[in-house]
């Protein structure tokens, strides 16, 4: 051993106490995670503090086969107070027609549509729900992306979440059950490795944040100058908590995770978005560069073991093999406290799925360090280091990276009068009338279209 030269020993060293530090990491994840999730809040509404409005915004850009329920679960909720603002960028979207349908199926739900969007920045998300952010009339402001399913008590459990200290509550990044072993592959991914770090980050006050469902203090984005000042950031979420918090806010995590429940769940457009996360957070966060593959389980594992062998004389094949498996039953257990209920597939599938997860992890991880170009839906976009966003011309796309579903074919739907109006601008909004709360009582619909330029 003396032979051989110090800084290896120094690496050693290291390597040894961050794979001690991961596996703290674990052990919080998973404590936290049987403490706060799925527990349910007592904090009753008293008639001295009833529950605040919110209003919602859904950014919707395409179709998929469970967009209809997806959004349909927002119309059943059970919230005494609330506005469902439904924005479209593309006059032509499919998404449209669907709506339409929805408002009239439930005339009692305050709820509208913006199409036409807005260019207050480089984020398209952004940009498709600013008019629906500017007319938002409620206190507390909720984004929820478009594969978001809700149970009746989510927002309510968000709102209980929504201390006098807190700006932010966001829901942890999970899937609904679905069949298949691309959704297998996603349960996996979310409820291990996502979950593991979404969860030590939030019981340390680390931020963490992904945007897919989350509730804010509107007063709160109106002195950090609105939506629109994270417009010129494609990851949006993470900025939004970062200047929340630099305020002094708190944020935290909801005790239900979000229930991601795209129609469209395939390998390809799911390693897609991976990629694209991951080059969000190599812009934004640099570190992540060394940490994200370090904190691999087969690469972790591999670097510990030949570590433990030179510090301690261990056996490398036998710390390796015990390595994974612990880590193997612990994310079983991880995944088990996130889902709270029996598992959609067989104990062998997620054996494949876990595997593969890991396999293909560090994989994907080089891969977006290699094309720093992000495609998202449409467009194609690079990143400044720090996370300022700029869009690439269209032909600039590399082909490999279209991994994504196509829009549908546009529908008949706009009329003669709306089609015209339309192409002549701008945002067209369709108002469905007041009232919230799921379907108490018939109420004449009055719906009307507003041409706003
Ligand atoms: C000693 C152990 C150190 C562990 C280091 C862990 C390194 C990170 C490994 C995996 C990253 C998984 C990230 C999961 C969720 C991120 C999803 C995402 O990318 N969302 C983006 C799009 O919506 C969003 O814009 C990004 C938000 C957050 C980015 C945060 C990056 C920093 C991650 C470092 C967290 C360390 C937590 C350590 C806890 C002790
Ligand atoms: O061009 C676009 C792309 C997306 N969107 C909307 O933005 C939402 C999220 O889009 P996707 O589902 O494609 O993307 P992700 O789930 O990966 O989003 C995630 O990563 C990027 C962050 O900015 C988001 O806040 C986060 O939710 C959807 O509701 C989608 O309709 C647009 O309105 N326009």
């Amino acid at each position: 051993m003396s032979h051989l030269p110090l800084p290896l020993y120094g690496f050693a060293a290291f390597f040894m106490i961050f794979w001690f530090g991961t596996w703290c990491v674990h052990l919080i994840a998973i404590c936290y995670g049987k403490y706060k999730l799925h527990k349910k809040s007592c904090k009753l509404p008293t008639e001295s503090s009833p529950l605040p409005g919110v209003s919602i915004l859904k950014p919707l850009m395409g179709v998929d086969p469970n967009l209809q329920h997806n959004l349909e679960t927002f119309f059943t909720m059970d919230y005494p107070l609330y506005e469902l603002l439904f924005c479209v960028e593309d006059k032509h979207d499919p998404a449209i027609k669907l709506v339409e349908q929805l408002l009239d199926k439930y005339p009692l739900i305050d709820a509208q549509l913006f199409v036409g969007g807005s260019d207050v920045g480089v984020n398209p998300k952004i940009n498709n729900i600013h008019p629906g952010y500017m007319a938002a009339k409620y206190d507390f402001l909720m984004i929820s992306d478009s594969g978001i399913k809700m149970k009746n008590d989510t927002l309510l459990d968000m709102v209980q979440n929504m201390s006098e200290q807190h700006a932010l509550v966001h829901q942890m990044p999970f899937t609904c059950d679905r069949d298949g072993f691309a959704a297998t592959f996603e349960k996996v991914f979310f409820g291990t490795v996502q979950s593991r770090i979404y969860l030590s980050a939030d019981a340390l006050g680390i931020n963490c944040h992904t945007g897919m469902s989350c509730l804010l203090r509107k007063a709160v984005i109106d002195q950090l100058g609105g939506l629109r000042a994270f417009g010129c950031y494609l990851a949006e979420d993470f900025f939004i908590a970062k200047r929340v918090t630099e305020l002094g806010w708190k944020m935290r995590i909801s005790n239900q995770p979000a229930l991601q429940n795209s129609g469209l769940c395939d390998i390809g457009s799911f390693q897609a978005r991976l990629i694209r996360w991951a080059k969000l957070r190599v812009a934004m966060v640099p570190t992540t560069i060394l940490l994200e593959p370090l904190s691999e389980c087969l690469v972790l594992g591999a670097l510990a073991a030949c570590s433990a062998s030179l510090l301690f004389a261990w056996d490398p094949l036998v710390f390796y093999l015990v390595h994974i498996l612990c880590w193997f039953l612990s994310d079983w257990l991880l995944l088990s406290i996130v889902q709270h209920g029996s598992m959609p597939f067989h104990k062998f599938e997620f054996v494949i799925g876990w595997f593969f997860r890991e396999l293909s992890g560090p994989y994907l991880f080089l891969h977006a360090l290699w094309n720093p170009a992000i495609r998202w839906r449409t467009r194609t976009f690079k990143l400044h280091w720090g996370g300022v966003a700029y869009e690439l011309p269209l032909n600039n796309t590399p082909a490999s990276e279209s991994l994504i579903a196509p829009l549908q074919p546009a529908p008949t739907l706009l009329t003669a009068t709306t089609a015209a109006a339309a192409a002549a601008t701008t945002t067209t909004t369709t108002t469905s009338t007041t009232g919230a709360g799921a379907g108490t009582g018939p109420l004449p619909t009055a719906k009307h279209r507003l041409l706003v330029s």
